[in-house]
């Protein structure tokens, strides 16, 4: 059902006769209608499948139909209309605050309700496949997104050390917990920063010790190898790991069995790996900070999260997103301004979606009332003028910098790699070298890349 692009409506009423005229209209609009008439049906129908439009009465026998809207994930369902009997100023505000498209009185005009249905209609035809829907809690519509969701819902069930690699605050950890979620391993997650224990604590740390192992080794102590045993153990920045200990984890990943630091005895382990880095990981290997052969156990199924200015369209999303979650746990109903999404949308975000997160979290901690408001951006960033100049802030990295030239001439030189290489005085290879990178990096599409530096028609 979920595959199928039919408009999917759900009814929540129980009136029997409302019911009836909502099913005619989507029979006649050529919309597939579940029907509920308590909450309870209703949360049901919701958990189970995915609806283009929500037609919800408020006073339902078990509760007020607004409570259901509080719950359901808005990510996944599409919009939600109010049908009320008995209207009220409380009531018609409460809705006002929330994503309600529509505050029917009965008697509901047939028109009104077709016209729900048409454009619940068109939503279906653009529904994202449930195979894209978001894995263990990250919100997140863009294709690069919807890819890795789908890479994880593969991988995960798997016995495959997978590795991530994304700029700090991608998400790297969602992944892994995610990773774990789906694997169906009954074991616990558990997550070390290997860049954040003092190399020397790190062996016992991971490894575990015998009593006596060394000076203050007061007790045996089992490290996080086995307090994961059945579960998965997630090693970020793992290519800050001392290289003699990689050694050591490269050794307990090929014989699954380890021995604590001080003691002889082989413990066999059920641990599946997910490591992490902010460093490209060949880069990595290339600068002696990975060992090559430990990469090539790691990253038997490598996953790159796309940094957040690759994946704007994921921003309002990801805003909303955290707004709501600060207006659940505090019982509030703030709502952005009209034109914070837009500045929001515009910003580089160099710390990615931890850093949206504490961009919307200091809005809403500052906020008039209701209002959230996000400042106009100040940080450095490029701007294209009209007359084909870029202007760089000062505080840019080199890389920003030289990828924005880069795209920008490619772009006025209606991607033509030899004419841009000719203007910034590169090769083509050059060219294509950087943009395979970029591919790589999920910031720019195939379709940008080519098939190779040498594949533009003659100029
Ligand atoms: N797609 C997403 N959906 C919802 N929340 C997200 C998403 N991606 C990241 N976050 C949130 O952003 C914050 C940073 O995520 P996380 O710690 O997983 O990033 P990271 O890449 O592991 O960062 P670091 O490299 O600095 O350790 C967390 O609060 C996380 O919940």
């Amino acid at each position: 059902m979920d595959q199928s692009n039919a408009a999917r409506v759900l009814v929540v009423d129980d009136n029997d006769a409302f019911r009836d005229i909502v099913a005619e209209v989507a029979r006649l609009e050529q919309c597939e209608l579940t029907q509920a008439a308590t909450l309870a049906e209703a949360r049901c129908c919701v958990e189970e499948a995915r609806f283009d439009l929500l037609l919800v009465d408020l006073s339902l026998p078990d509760g007020n139909g607004l409570d259901l809207v509080d719950e359901i994930d808005l990510t996944e369902h599409g919009r939600i209309a109010i049908a009320t009997g008995f209207p009220s100023i409380e009531s018609a505000v409460r809705a006002v605050r929330k994503p309600v498209v529509e505050y029917l009185v009965k008697p509901v005009a047939v028109d009104a309700l077709a016209k729900l249905m048409r454009d619940a209609r068109e939503r279906a035809a653009t529904r994202l496949p449930r195979a894209a829907a978001p894995v263990g809690g990250m919100v997140g519509q863009s294709a690069p997104m919807r890819a890795l969701f789908e890479q994880i819902r593969r991988v995960a069930p798997l016995d495959v050390a997978v590795f991530v690699h994304g700029e700090s605050g991608t998400g790297k950890e969602l992944v892994a917990q995610a990773l774990h979620e789906l694997s169906g391993r009954s074991g616990r997650f558990i997550a070390v920063n290997c860049g954040a224990i003092a190399h020397d604590l790190l062996s016992s740390q991971l490894f575990g010790h015998e009593r006596g192992a060394f000076t203050g080794a007061a007790q045996a102590h089992g490290g996080f190898f086995e307090q994961a045993q059945g579960g998965t153990l997630f090693l970020d920045e793992v290519t800050e790991m001392p290289l003699a200990l990689q050694v050591y984890l490269l050794r307990v990943l090929e014989t699954r069995t380890l021995t604590r630091v001080g003691g002889a005895r082989e413990i066999p382990v059920d641990v599946r790996i997910v490591a992490a880095s902010n460093r490209d990981p060949q880069l990595a290997v290339a600068n002696g900070h990975l060992r090559a052969d430990l990469y090539y156990r790691l990253g038997e199924f490598p996953l790159t999260i796309p940094p957040l200015r690759a994946r704007r369209e994921d921003i309002p999303l990801l805003a909303r997103h955290f707004l709501e979650r600060l207006n659940r746990r505090y019982a509030t109903t703030r709502v952005f301004d009209a034109d914070s999404l837009r500045r929001l949308g515009d910003r580089n975000w160099p710390g990615n979606v931890r850093e949206l997160r504490h961009a919307v979290q200091r809005a809403y901690i500052l906020a008039d009332q209701d209002t959230v408001t996000i400042a106009e951006d100040t940080s450095p960033r490029a701007i294209t003028e009209h007359d084909g100049s870029i202007r760089f802030a000062v505080g840019m990295s080199f890389d920003d910098v030289e990828r924005e030239m880069l795209l920008k001439t490619l772009a006025a030189s209606s991607n033509n790699k030899r004419r841009a290489a000719r203007a910034l005085g590169i090769t083509t290879k050059t060219i294509y070298n950087r943009l395979l990178r970029y591919r790589e990096q999920g910031l720019i599409g195939d379709d940008l890349v080519g098939s190779g530096p040498d594949d533009d028609k003659p100029d």
